[in-house]
């Protein structure tokens, strides 16, 4: 019999319960108890579900309140001076890690100050991990006992797991180090780290636990030789002791072979590579595996919602039996379901036709076991059957063949990818145009998504309220924050965006082509979960989306108003894209849409226009080389088809956040103004590496995922340090993203601060000149 594995399943609940609870124990709503019950009763019913799905090999460990390598950082003492000197209970000082902590003195607590530690792209997801932040100080000790206490949690349900824990060499590889320590290599720090994940998987083989899964997801990065070697001297070490349970070594979202020798001759029992990134691999990684090593055969998508080509999908097994036999295969998820929807069945508006075309984590989990009994010769003969009748309407279906779309994409020419002037002739321009004052002062797009903003619109989602009751609430929304940008004395204002649910589904649901779900979560990062729409067939723009609101925000202001608009690539990578056309492909027909939006914009008064593309960098294939070149060209050119069709005098923003951003890699962009996420970057080099960045920067001055606020002279501060090697007439000021996460209190508190600074340096250079 073949068995089946499943490498992580979604752990926010199939209707957000996780977020909620959350919330409200951060709110003072419930108490820590109450939170912890809520995670067991989230991870008892996911066991469940897998066992009764019928899958064999089911995780533990896979559930985490807010990051799973966070959790590693916690249980191995990885935590700042900074964070234990409150002495704050353990899962408070957790929660400061993952989202900063500011909390006035009280009767019989000290006051609480603390930022979050850096939070970056798992891989090219849309999923966040809290990066384990190493200095000198640190020192590796085992801390706590999750991993076994979730594996006897479900073992006293009566269900045997695997548990899933991050390996040490990704573990570190994926850190940086304190600013304290700058000088620290966290792989440098394997040889202490080693004994503690001994003696964690000792105490897991003392529970029970027979088989570990070492998720080593580097392995599909660049690595550079020294963090290479430290497969072996890891593994090395733990072949060497005494009842460690097996280790199955664990990569995902990729490519393997560049770095197969660091894992060639390792003594595990097994490995697992993801078949659906790359199916091409299989031949050359089952020719490393011992005779007795297992591989592991990642074959149902761990990050896409398409159903599961079972006739492909059994081949690909087939031919591993082949290579190695029956007996040592495992038909599995590709990764974790952590980044797929819970349960297709919750979907009750999708049609028909379209939703037969999906599979969610719980759906996925029958297409596992599915495979397995095929390889294992049960009859399945009837689910084979349904399951190519839906893969054919699919590719039958009009929606994917709309011939107009797919024939002005092919018309894009060099000519509809470049603006009429280089930059500095339309920086001359529009400073006529503009009269902006040295170190403009902008925020990102958003302001606070309250309560009543939530209320309403889901009041008129379910038709309670009326569309004309709905826009007078929005009107009423974008005027309070017109007002409120212009009594803080921002330069360049924003409407709020609180007709957005999110910057990709509002365009999703205005554009043709796609699909959404009313429940398809996942998170994002900590209680952030979003809803990515589908892009199920050609896209293309029916009306325009936008240009009612951003007039009418115009109209309250002589400020210039920025249009905003989310870009191709940021659509396309935080939808499910299609798995049947190549993604460039997408891109630019994304950017046809966007780009006869920037113009309507445009024609309608609107002069300053900023395209969001956030998701650029998570976009970039995870190793350099070929791929990667064609990727930056045409993410940069869906961006300049989008933006390019206007005048010199309009000013084109964009905007990107959340990862370690390469300067050189939004040049060919060619936006006139970018602001960026950098509050929590120390580097140096790193700001003069923007600092020869040709077009205007903003550099993020504070941290919007924490509800922290910076004073001026914080702000004066950050911005003198940067203006260390930072030329001033280049200089926008702006938050490292938008503020709808934040409350009003916060968002007022920390602009106002931000304008003052940013008053003191025009003061400051105006006296210069
Ligand atoms: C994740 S980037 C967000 C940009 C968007 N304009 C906002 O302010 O929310
Ligand atoms: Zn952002």
């Amino acid at each position: 019999m073949v068995q089946s594995a499943v490498l992580g399943f979604p752990r926010i609940g199939a209707f957000r319960e996780l977020k909620k609870n959350t919330e409200a124990y951060w709110n003072g709503k419930i108490s820590a108890d109450q939170l912890l019950a809520v995670g067991k009763e989230i991870r008892a019913h996911n066991w469940k579900l897998q066992k009764d799905a019928g899958v064999d090999i089911i995780p533990s460990n896979d559930f985490s309140f807010y990051d799973q390598v966070l959790d590693l950082s916690l249980l191995f003492n990885v935590i700042p001076d900074r964070y234990t000197k409150y002495n704050l209970p353990s899962l408070d000082t957790y929660f400061a890690m993952a989202r900063g902590l500011q909390r006035k003195a009280a009767e019989n607590s000290k006051a609480v100050d603390v930022p979050a530690l850096e939070m970056v792209k798992w891989f090219d997801s849309n999923y966040h991990y809290v990066r384990p932040t190493f200095s000198h100080s640190t020192e590796f000790k085992l801390i706590g006992s999750k991993p076994i206490d979730e594996y006897l949690e479900a073992k006293a349900q009566g269900i045997e797991t695997r548990p899933v824990i991050l390996g040490p060499v990704s573990y570190l590889f994926l850190g940086k180090p304190d600013k304290d320590s700058l000088d620290l290599e966290p792989i440098a720090l394997l040889k202490s780290l080693l004994p503690v994940y001994i003696q964690l998987l000792k105490k897991l083989a003392a529970a029970g636990a027979k088989e570990v899964q070492v998720d080593e997801p580097t392995l599909v990065l660049d690595m550079p030789k020294k963090v290479q070697a430290a497969f072996k001297t890891a593994y090395d070490a733990f072949a060497a002791e005494e009842g460690l349970p097996e280790l199955i070594l664990t990569t995902y979202f990729g490519d393997v072979r560049p770095n197969l020798s660091a894992i060639k001759g390792l003594k595990v029992a097994g490995f697992h590579f993801d078949f659906v990134r790359d199916p091409e691999q299989l031949e050359k990684v089952a020719s490393i595996l011992g005779d007795k090593q297992t591989l592991s055969v990642g074959v149902v998508d761990g990050r896409n919602i398409w159903k599961n080509d079972f006739a492909a999908s059994i081949a690909l097994v087939k031919k591993a039996i082949k290579k190695i036999g029956a007996d040592r295969v495992i038909v599995a998820t590709a990764s974790s379901l952590l980044h797929t929807p819970v349960d297709l069945t919750n979907e009750k508006k999708l049609d028909s036709e379209i939703k037969d075309w999906f599979s969610f984590a719980t759906q996925k989990l029958d297409e596992v076991v599915t495979i397995a009994n095929a390889i294992s010769g049960k009859d399945v003969s009837e689910k084979l059957a349904a399951n190519a009748l839906s893969i054919k309407n699919r590719k039958e279906h009009e929606i994917n063949n709309d011939a107009a779309v797919q024939k002005r994409t092919s018309g894009i020419d060099d000519a509809m990818a470049t603006r009429s002037s280089p930059f500095p002739k339309r920086l001359a321009v529009q400073k006529g145009e503009f009269h902006l004052p040295l170190f403009p002062t902008t925020t990102i797009g958003s302001f606070p998504q309250t309560k009543d903003i939530r209320v309403m619109r889901s009041k008129f989602t379910k038709g309670t309220i009326s569309e004309e009751e709905y826009t007078n609430f929005i009107k009423k929304e974008i005027k309070g924050v017109v007002d409120f940008q212009e009594k803080v004395g921002l330069d360049v204002l924003v409407h709020g965006e609180p007709e957005r649910n999110d910057m990709v589904q509002y365009f999703g649901e205005r554009l043709k082509g796609f699909a959404f779900t009313t429940n398809g979560w996942v998170q994002s990062y900590g209680s952030r979960y979003v809803r990515p729409p589908i892009i199920v067939g050609d896209v293309s723009r029916p009306a325009p989306m936008t240009v009612k609101t951003s007039v009418y925000a115009q109209s309250l202001t002589e400020k210039p108003m920025k249009g905003m608009l989310t870009g191709p690539i940021t659509i396309l990578r935080w939808s499910f894209p299609r798995n049947d056309v190549p993604q460039k492909t997408q891109a630019l027909q994304l950017s046809l849409a966007l780009r006869d939006e920037v113009q309507d914009l445009e024609s309608a008064g609107i002069h300053v226009i900023q395209v969001d593309e956030p998701a650029l960098r998570e976009g970039l294939p995870l190793r350099a080389g070929a791929e990667r070149n064609d990727y930056l060209k045409w993410a940069a050119e869906s961006f300049r088809v989008a933006t390019s069709g206007v005048k010199d005098t309009t000013q084109i923003h964009s905007h990107f956040c959340y990862s370690d951003l390469d300067p050189n890699h939004i040049k060919a962009l060619d936006a006139d103004v970018v602001s960026i996420e950098f509050s929590k970057k120390d580097d140096a080099n790193y700001i003069q590496e923007f600092a020869n960045y040709p077009n205007h920067i903003g550099l993020g001055l504070f941290d919007i995922h924490s509800p922290r606020v910076p004073s001026k002279e914080e702000f004066i501060a950050r911005i003198g340090e940067i203006m260390k090697s930072y030329p001033a007439e280049k200089f926008w000021c702006n938050p490292d993203c938008g503020l709808k996460t934040r409350k009003w209190e916060e968002t007022t508190a920390s602009l106002t601060n931000m304008v003052a600074a940013a008053k003191y340096y025009r003061e400051k250079y105006a006296k210069k000149d």
